[in-house]
């Protein structure tokens, strides 16, 4: 079942057994005197602000800015120093600068531990060792001064001595001597045996000798204590209107008096009376909490030592001390890790030999570790874990409170967490009317930790708004249960009892006409009473707890469903969102990418006209060539035109080839041309491609303008031979002149003379003309040049 649901049960059945009206037949078996009934009304937790004092490092590193400010005994303001984050937050709009708190006491750094101590918990003591169970706790930032407050020092000691000091003030000369009465459970009492008391006197013998040994260096030496507590002991049993009432029980009582001290540590609780193991890698037992039969928690089987005197228990403080874990971090060099619970438990007995157990009354002091945020410290590993576990059962406490307070509008109850850490579950009963809880604010003024005292405040604030009342002790409150060396309830009436003395703090209830007899039988009826009722609580309790667990359960499965079906369609949602996303990207990036490219097509881009142009001017530049080559045909026979036909071969081939390149590229352009938009990269390469071609035929262009020159060269070099020719004609005109001839036209004579001359002058003039043509021959084309 949901812890909460617990708490809840307990809740609810402890309102219905407190109901007065079922508690009208109830025999109370404590002390009905003034100092417990004034405090038992309903009434704000009492919430007291302690601020401690500079020290002198805090003065020189300028931690003093007047963050706190006591307005009067009650008011304090807190004005945010400047490099705050409160301060940042306010000139951002949020939240204020100065903020005021109200107490129910302030006490400022002048205060003296004395006048601290009578001015909060003093009361409180009175009415414990009036039956009433009590709860102090201290809350603070680290260093802020809540072990001093409770322990003090040496030289002043805290309210921890102090109370002791008043409870042996009150119990002195009325303390049961024997060890044979022992705190059991929440609020029973176990009847020891011989050998059992034996048990408990050697080890409280050895327990007080550790300390003797360790006594030099003892925190708090108990003679130091009893010169300093000697004030307070004087005043309080000069102070008759305290004790007036609970001197005039005179000695009808008797007081046996126990404590235990454990810490809670990494939320495992750790008895600090326990020997602390002795080896290395032994590790402490941790103990765990139990539930009574009423459902009020206790540690289990924690270690109760009787004391007798305000030494006793200073030295069992001591040796507690020394096993509490401790560990120096940044803030503070003697920084407490932990939760530590220094409890009192007064068995208030009959003043027989052999005495029945009247009441059982406990007082706890908690101090409480520093609440310090995990960064302020700077701590790491261990440290770390430390703070996480101490910062959540404070956040847990935190939640108790605002949850306490927020139910008292009944229209707005709901579940409080005890049971989510161990130090609520242990406050529990001291938070729904079992005994009275107060706390002690402490804070330092420093600059440096404003935010966390600020929020130390504001947690205090909550808790003084909790109203508090002590429940009518009823039936579950009939005098603490005996219970023997086997647990077992002793249930017999002792004989020896006087009914006097039993019915003494009932007078208003019982017909004292009654003979004795008859209240002994009367009394047997209410203890069967008594009995049926526990029973039927507990099938009730039960019935109550399985219905609250299945109605958690289907709570739970239902919100487990709705998260889960929140978990999908978040998820859904987000796949979504997501995918759009995505898609958008992809698509800026296409857009990019096309842009990209189409700037760069932009900046490399040939209008076609311009290519088709410069085609067109290689094809004439190739037909040109093409002439030429014919021209040049003419003269085939000579070396040169061979080597200048072979060369204008290669031209020919490599234009040809250059051709077929330009059509595949003209190919691809066209090709390009059709491809969409998506092409366009391989576009832009190919079109870096078609540039680089085009720079090898403008290359070749010039090649072929170079070769073209030449071709002019040669058709000069042709005419000249042309010139040559005329002139060699003319020679044979002469010869012709000489030998005269029909005279025909120019052209066939030529012919005539290029087809006939040579067997003409092969026949006359053999060898001159023979020396001409083969002079003409031999000439090399390009020589004349
Ligand atoms: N009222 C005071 N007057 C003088 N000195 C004080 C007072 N309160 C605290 N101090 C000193 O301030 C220091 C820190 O106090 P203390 O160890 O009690 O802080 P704390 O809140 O218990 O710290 P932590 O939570 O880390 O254990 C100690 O040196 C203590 O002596």
């Amino acid at each position: 079942m949901n812890n909460r649901d617990d708490s809840a049960v307990y809740s609810a059945e402890l309102s219905s057994v407190l109901d007065p009206s079922t508690c009208s037949t109830i025999i109370e078996t404590l002390d009905s005197d003034s100092v417990l009934l004034k405090d038992q009304g309903p009434h704000p937790m009492k919430v007291y602000l302690r601020v401690r004092p500079f020290s002198k490092a805090e003065l020189t590193s300028n931690e003093s800015q007047d963050c706190v400010i006591i307005e009067n005994a009650e008011v304090v303001s807190l004005r945010a120093p400047k490099d705050s984050s409160t301060m940042k937050n306010s000139e951002r709009g949020i939240g204020h600068s100065v903020h005021k708190f109200t107490f129910t006491r302030v006490f400022g750094p002048d205060t003296t531990q004395a006048e601290f101590f009578e001015g909060t918990v003093e009361d409180l003591i009175h009415s414990f060792a009036n039956g009433q169970n009590g709860l102090v706790f201290t809350y603070g930032v680290t260093n802020a001064g809540k072990t001093f407050t409770v322990q003090g020092t040496p030289k002043d000691g805290g309210i921890l001595p102090r109370s002791l000091d008043v409870i042996f003030g009150y119990i002195k000369g009325r303390q049961y001597p024997k060890l044979n009465l022992k705190p059991h459970l929440s609020s029973d009492v176990m009847k020891l045996d011989a050998t059992q008391v034996k048990l408990e006197e050697s080890m409280k013998a050895s327990l007080l000798c550790s300390i003797k040994e360790d006594g030099m260096k003892s925190t708090l030496s108990s003679s130091s204590l009893k010169q300093l507590l000697s004030t307070s002991c004087e005043s309080i049993s000069m102070d008759g209107s305290v004790y007036g009432s609970l001197s005039n029980d005179g000695n009808s009582f008797q007081f046996s008096a126990w404590v235990a001290f454990f810490e809670i540590y990494n939320e495992y609780i750790y008895d600090l009376l326990d020997q602390f193991p002795s080896l290395k890698n032994q590790k402490r037992p941790n103990l765990k909490i139990s539930d009574d039969q009423t459902g009020v928690s206790y540690v289990k089987d924690l270690k109760w030592i009787n004391i007798t005197s305000t030494e006793e228990a200073c030295k069992i403080l001591q040796f507690g001390n020394k096993n509490r874990s401790l560990a120096s971090t940044r803030m503070n060099q003697q920084s407490s890790r932990s939760h530590s619970i220094f409890t009192i438990r007064l068995l208030k007995l009959s003043a027989d030999n052999d005495p029945r157990v009247l009441a059982v009354s406990e007082m706890s002091l908690c101090d409480l570790a520093g609440s310090e945020r995990c960064n302020k410290t700077q701590t790491a590993g261990d440290r770390l874990k430390e703070a996480a576990n101490i910062n959540n059962s404070l956040l847990i406490l935190g939640k108790c409170i605002a949850a306490l307070k927020q139910n008292q509008n009944p229209k707005k109850t709901s579940c409080i967490p005890f049971r989510e850490s161990k130090l609520t579950r242990l406050f529990q009963p001291f938070f729904c009317g079992k005994g009275k809880a107060c706390m002690i604010v402490n804070i330092n003024q420093c600059a440096s930790t404003y935010d966390e005292t600020l929020h130390v405040m504001k947690f205090s604030a909550v808790a003084k708004q909790v109203i508090q009342s002590i429940q009518p002790r009823n039936f579950e409150f009939l005098g603490p249960r005996i219970v023997g060396k086997d647990g077992k309830v002793i249930t017999e009436i002792d004989p020896n009892i006087s009914v006097e003395e039993l019915l003494s703090e009932d007078e208003d209830e019982l017909d004292i006409t009654m003979n004795p007899e008859d209240l002994i039988k009367k009394i047997e009826e209410l203890r069967e009473k008594l009995i049926s009722e526990r029973q039927s609580k507990l099938v009730l309790e039960l019935h109550i707890r399985k219905e609250m667990g299945e109605a958690m359960y289907q709570q739970m499965v239902d919100l487990d469903e709705t998260w889960s079906k929140r978990f999908e369609d978040l998820k859904e949602t987000h796949e979504e969102q997501l995918e759009s996303r995505l898609e958008m990207y992809k698509k800026a990036i296409k857009n990019h990418a096309h842009h990209q490219a189409m700037e760069e097509l932009e900046e490399n881009y040939v209008p076609m006209e311009e290519f088709q142009a410069e085609q067109e001017k290689v094809e004439e530049k190739e037909n040109r060539i093409q002439e030429l080559e014919i021209a040049l045909g003419l003269r085939k026979n000579t070396d040169e035109e061979e080597a200048n036909q072979g060369a204008v071969e290669a031209l020919t081939q490599r234009c040809q080839e250059k051709e077929r390149v330009i059509s595949t590229l003209k190919a691809q352009i066209h090709d390009l041309k059709n491809e969409n938009a998506l092409t366009v990269m391989k576009m832009n390469e190919e079109n870096q491609l078609l540039k680089q071609h085009l720079k090898v035929k403008e290359q070749e262009v010039r090649g072929l303008q170079s070769l073209a020159e030449r071709a002019i060269q040669l058709e000069a070099s042709v005419s000249e031979l042309q010139v040559q020719l005329d002139e060699s004609r003319k020679n044979l005109s002469s010869v012709e002149i000489c030998e005269p001839k029909p005279k025909k036209g120019l052209f066939s004579n030529i012919r005539n003379t290029m087809a006939g001359t040579p067997k003409k002058l092969a026949s006359k003039s053999q060898g001159k003309s023979e020396e001409v043509s083969g002079t003409s021959r031999k000439r090399p084309l390009l020589s004349r040049k």
